[in-house]
C-alpha cells in the first residue's frame, strides 16, 4: 500500500537511466589510463592531466568532474591530487590494489570507446550501438528523429511541468523554445501562461515530430513551429529564448555561437532561459550532473556545463543579470536579461 509520505517524483529513475556510462568511465580511468597510479607521482594541472595522458579537454574534464564529485581526487591550487581512498585502493602498485579487478572489466565495449572518446575527443556511436553513426547524424534518419524525441517527450512530462512552475514569463509576450524536441516545454509554459505566445525551432526532419507531438496534445492552436537551424538563424519577434537540455548537445565554441546568436535576435528587455543539469561552480559536483555529463560526453559532442561556464558564456554574448534557480531533479535554470 502507498505510504502518504512515499515520494512519487521520478528523480531516482531519471538518474538511473543517466548514470549508466558513469561506472564505465571509472573503469577506463582506472584500467585504460591508470589515471591514479599517474596522480600518486604527485598533483597534477589540467594540462599536465591532457598531456601526459593524451587525452583531450572535453572528455578530460568530464572525467575530471566525475572523480571529484566521486571524491576519488582532490583538487588545490588547480592542480588534482588522489583522495585517500584511491591513493590505498586505485594505485597498482598500492598493497591494497583494486586496479587488477577493475582491469578485468576493460573490454566492455562501453569502456574501450570512452577510451577511444578520450583519446580523439569525438563521440561514440548513440547508445554504444556496434559502427553506429553519431547522435548529431541519426538524428537525420526519421525513424531514429522520432524515437529520440518521444523519449525526450517522456522526460519533459514532469521536467517541463517543473520548469513551467518555475520560470516568470509573466511580463513577457512571446516564448521560443530553440531545439525543442517534441514541444513540450513550449506546451507546458504555454498552458500556464495562457497570454503567451509561443513556437518551437527545430531542425528538420524533427520539425515534423515537433508538429505531429504538439497536435498530439491539442496544442497546435497556440504552438508554432518553425523549421530552422540554429546555427545559421534565430527568428526574430520573440522576448524569451528557451534552450531546455539543448547546450549539453555541443561542444563550448557552439555553445558560445548560440547565445551570441541569441543575444543578437532576442527582442530588447527579453531573456534567455538555459535549462539543464547543471554542475556547480567548482564542477565538484552534484554527483547524479557528473554521472550524466559522462553519457553526453561518449554519445554526443557535448557534456554538461557548469553554472559558472554558462554564466561566462552568457555574460560574454552581452546578456546581465544572470540568474540561477534550481527547478528538480538537479535541473537548474540560468537566465540573463538582454538589457
Ligand atoms: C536533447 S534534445 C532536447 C529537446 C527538447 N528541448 C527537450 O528538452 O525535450 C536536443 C534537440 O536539439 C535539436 N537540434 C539539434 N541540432 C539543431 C539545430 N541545428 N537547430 C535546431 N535544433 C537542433 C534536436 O533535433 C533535438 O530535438
Amino acid at each position: 500500500m502507498k505510504k502518504d509520505s512515499q515520494n512519487t517524483d521520478p528523480d531516482r529513475l531519471l538518474r538511473y537511466r543517466d548514470s549508466i556510462y558513469a561506472a564505465d568511465l571509472l573503469v577506463c580511468a582506472v584500467a585504460c589510463l591508470d589515471f591514479f597510479t599517474f596522480l600518486s607521482e604527485g598533483p597534477k594541472t589540467f594540462d599536465e592531466i591532457c598531456d601526459k595522458m593524451e587525452i583531450q579537454p572535453r572528455p578530460a574534464d568530464v572525467m575530471v568532474s566525475l572523480l571529484l564529485s566521486m571524491e576519488l581526487i582532490e583538487t588545490n591550487a588547480h592542480r588534482y591530487g588522489l583522495a585517500e581512498l584511491s591513493a590505498k585502493y586505485l594505485v597498482s602498485d598500492s598493497p591494497d590494489s583494486l586496479v587488477p579487478y577493475y582491469r578485468s572489466l576493460k573490454n566492455r565495449p562501453q569502456c574501450l570507446e570512452f577510451h577511444e572518446v578520450l583519446k580523439t575527443g569525438r563521440p561514440a556511436g548513440w547508445s554504444s550501438k556496434d559502427k553506429g553513426d553519431s547522435w548529431t547524424k541519426s538524428m537525420e534518419n526519421p525513424e531514429f528523429a522520432d524515437t529520440f524525441t518521444a523519449a525526450m517527450d517522456s522526460r519533459g512530462a514532469f521536467l517541463a511541468r517543473k520548469l513551467a512552475e518555475t520560470i516568470d514569463v509573466s511580463q513577457h509576450n512571446a516564448l521560443l523554445d530553440i531545439a525543442g524536441g517534441s514541444g513540450i516545454y513550449a506546451c507546458s509554459i504555454a498552458n500556464r501562461n495562457p497570454r503567451l505566445a509561443a513556437a518551437v525551432l527545430e531542425i528538420p526532419p524533427v520539425d515534423l515530430a515537433a508538429k505531429r507531438s504538439i497536435e498530439s496534445k491539442g496544442m497546435s492552436a497556440r504552438i508554432n513551429v518553425v523549421a530552422g537551424n540554429m546555427f545559421d538563424k534565430i527568428p526574430t519577434g520573440y522576448d524569451v529564448h528557451l534552450f531546455a537540455n539543448a547546450f549539453h548537445d555541443w561542444d563550448i565554441d557552439a555553445v558560445t555561437t548560440l547565445a551570441a546568436n541569441s543575444f543578437k535576435s532576442l527582442s530588447p528587455g527579453g531573456f534567455i532561459a538555459v535549462f539543464d543539469a547543471h554542475l556547480n561552480q567548482f564542477k565538484t559536483g552534484p554527483l547524479s550532473v557528473a554521472e550524466y555529463s559522462c553519457l553526453l560526453m561518449h554519445s554526443t559532442e557535448g557534456k554538461c556545463y557548469s553554472t559558472k561556464e554558462i554564466g561566462d558564456i552568457l555574460m560574454s554574448a552581452g546578456f546581465g543579470r544572470v540568474e540561477v534557480t534550481d527547478v528538480a531533479a538537479d535541473r537548474t535554470l540560468i537566465s540573463g536579461k538582454k538589457l
